[in-house]
């Protein structure tokens, strides 16, 4: 029977048994619906004639490749393979495994039926696993490798739903050292249904690799089996595991012992979840500002409140591509951190590339990497950043100065899922959460015509503004103090924070630089400082100036701040009016319009100098 084994990026493969007029596309009524922009509604459309079996593309705006070659049709061969958008469509005759038996997965009781078992050290290694909490891809991978040990089987995977019943399957698949299996599962339509529709755990025979024409040791067969991983009525995914074995296929103990360790592992993923999602909602609402992903955010405006909970938010959808926009300086960087650390990616790499930084000629191999050859100078061969990134997060820092070129192959990247290294011949498949910021408005830069409009729509899936620091100045001295500790400790100086005065400069002035320029001028005014306090005089001139503007007193500061912000503007006057009077205290009261006893007070207060004392 033909079938269609189908490669979404990052998904567990499926197998779908093709029938006359199968048809692919975007949306219902497509029969086989691949959810990409790249894929047109209705895409292709599967065709049977007495030469065969044929695929016809239905007009579909980025094409229908055969074998690597866009087509209108084709007639199909076992091995050829069809690429719509990221997904690849393998057409093979071959027999895929059917279900044996199933049965209704079992509940945790059935432990009693393994004591004194190997298998025993496993389970109680994952009950372990649920009262420590931890990450849930860590604890999928041990127990993964635990079971590839004590089950004797070549692979192991875990497929987790990343969302509600109809969303892509993520795999944490691990194979046993020197097993002759490929390193990929693929699994029917009908398997699946039976573990995550009806809720059973199967056992499995026969079924191929796809390509292999025979198994690997004479008279052998595929023995598999599978059970779902439920928390209450949640399906959260399932557990499969399989192997060659000529003797010993997996029987119904085997897999009422994996049915328990899916009640026990669903168990633990359901409690490291929570725990994530516990942590992450504290730190978002405030509760919690040391410890977590968000904690290096500081602040505690409304603004930053609801950028936090944004973060939360797109940080579940950890295979979202996003945009970062908002002013140089105001924080990008670490809201993109922070997008990394509350995901589901928190373990894999993290990789930073400023776009702008990196010249042109030089970029397209930061990016994609190198092979050794591939242009005068490359000695050896050299990994992408987006390799470099594979499950994690690449942060493409000022994306809007990347050129033509690279914008070209960055969308190609996001489209397919796959990476070519200059001079290599074969992409390998990439993993990869681009986050993607900028201070310019990419919007207008598409219309206009100076970014791709396609890469724009293509990042431009989750996207989150970060505001400038004066729309948000209740965070300023949070802010200020934060940077102060760590400056004053470097400086082996003990400074407890800023004389009013300062800290009124502090929210008069505009910055234009963002954080950064706080932090930048906190430190300079910290090795400035010599009292307890940074007094405004430790200040630089540009933000010791503000304080004199009347808009220092309209800035939503508090009446105590307002009011220590009159302090330099009055010194300043009186400054400018003893300067006037040649340092005559009459005469400088007098343009002042106050009494000389007035004027004698003020200069004393502010320390200033007259021809009288
Ligand atoms: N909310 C915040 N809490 C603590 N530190 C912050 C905050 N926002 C920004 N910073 C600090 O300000 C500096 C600049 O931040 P970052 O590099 O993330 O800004 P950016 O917007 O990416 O800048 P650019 O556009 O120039 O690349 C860093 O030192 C960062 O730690």
């Amino acid at each position: 029977m033909p079938y269609l084994i189908v490669r979404e990026p990052g998904q567990v493969a499926v197998s779908v048994l093709l029938h006359e007029g199968l048809s692919v596309g975007r949306q219902a009524p497509s029969d086989l619906l691949l959810v990409y922009q790249q894929v047109s509604r209705q895409h292709a459309r599967f065709e049977q004639d007495e030469s065969g079996w044929g695929v016809r593309d239905l007009g579909s705006s980025n094409g229908l490749f055969f074998n690597g070659i866009r087509t209108e049709r084709a007639q199909l061969r076992e091995g050829d393979v069809l690429q719509i958008g990221p997904a690849q469509l393998t057409f093979t005759e071959h027999e895929r495994a059917e279900i044996a038996h199933a049965q209704p997965s079992l509940a945790p009781e059935t432990l009693e039926l393994h004591r004194a078992d190997r298998r025993l050290g496993l389970l109680v290694e994952v009950t372990r696993a649920i009262g420590a909490m931890g990450d849930p891809e860590e604890l999928l991978g041990r127990m993964l490798d635990a079971v590839l040990g004590v089950l004797g089987c070549d692979r192991a995977l875990a497929a987790l739903r990343e969302g509600d019943e109809d969303a892509p399957l993520r795999q944490v698949l691990r194979t046993r050292a020197g097993a002759t299996v490929e390193g990929e599962v693929v699994l029917s339509r009908p398997i699946l249904d039976a573990l995550l529709v009806r809720r059973e755990a199967v056992l499995l025979r026969g079924g191929r690799e796809p390509g292999a024409s025979s198994p690997p040791m004479e008279g052998a067969s595929r023995s598999g089996m599978g059970t779902p991983l439920e928390s209450g009525r949640r399906v959260l995914g399932f557990l499969y595991v399989d192997h060659w074995n000529q003797n010993a296929p997996f029987g119904s103990e085997d897999l009422d012992f994996l049915s328990a360790l899916g009640r026990l592992t669903a168990a633990a993923l359901e409690r490291a979840e929570q725990h994530q999602r516990a942590l992450v909602m504290a730190e978002a609402t405030g509760q919690s500002p040391h410890t977590g992903p968000l904690a290096e955010l500081i602040g505690q405006s409304p603004l930053l409140q609801r950028l936090k909970t944004q973060i939360v938010k797109f940080a579940q959808a950890s295979g979202t591509n996003m945009l970062i926009h908002g002013e140089s300086g105001t924080g990008k960087e670490l809201v993109a951190r922070a997008l990394h650390a509350a995901s589901a990616r928190a373990e894999r790499p993290f990789v930073a590339v400023n776009c702008a930084a990196i010249p042109e000629t030089m970029i397209e191999g930061e990016l994609f990497g190198y092979v050794q050859g591939a242009f005068m100078g490359a000695q050896r061969d050299k990994r992408g950043r987006f390799a470099l990134a594979h499950r994690g997060t690449l942060f493409l820092d000022e994306i809007g100065d990347l050129s033509p070129m690279a914008q070209a192959k960055v969308l190609r990247v996001l489209q397919e899922g796959e990476v070519l290294p200059l001079g290599a011949e074969q992409p390998s498949l990439v993993d990869v959460r681009v986050i993607a910021a900028t201070h310019k408005d990419l919007r207008k830069e598409a219309a206009e015509g100076r970014f791709r409009e396609d890469l724009f729509f293509r990042l431009n899936v989750g996207d989150i503004a970060v505001p400038p620091l004066r729309e948000r100045s209740e965070d300023l001295p949070l802010l200020a103090a934060a940077f102060l500790e760590p400056a004053a400790l470097n400086l082996g100086k003990r400074l407890l924070g800023f004389s009013p005065a300062a800290l009124a400069a502090l929210h008069a002035y505009p910055w234009p630089g963002n954080v950064r320029e706080l932090r930048n001028e906190v430190e300079r005014a910290a090795i400035q400082a010599e009292g307890a306090v940074i007094e405004l005089d430790d200040l630089s001139p540009a933000v010791s100036r503000a304080a004199l503007s009347p808009s220092s007193l309209t800035t939503g500061m508090s009446l105590a701040a307002r009011f220590a912000a009159l302090d330099p503007m009055e010194r300043s006057l009186v400054e400018e009016a003893l300067v006037a009077a040649r340092g005559n205290v009459a005469e400088a009261a007098r343009l002042l319009g106050i009494t000389r006893i007035m004027m004698v007070r003020r200069v004393d207060r502010f320390g200033l100098r007259s021809r009288d004392g």
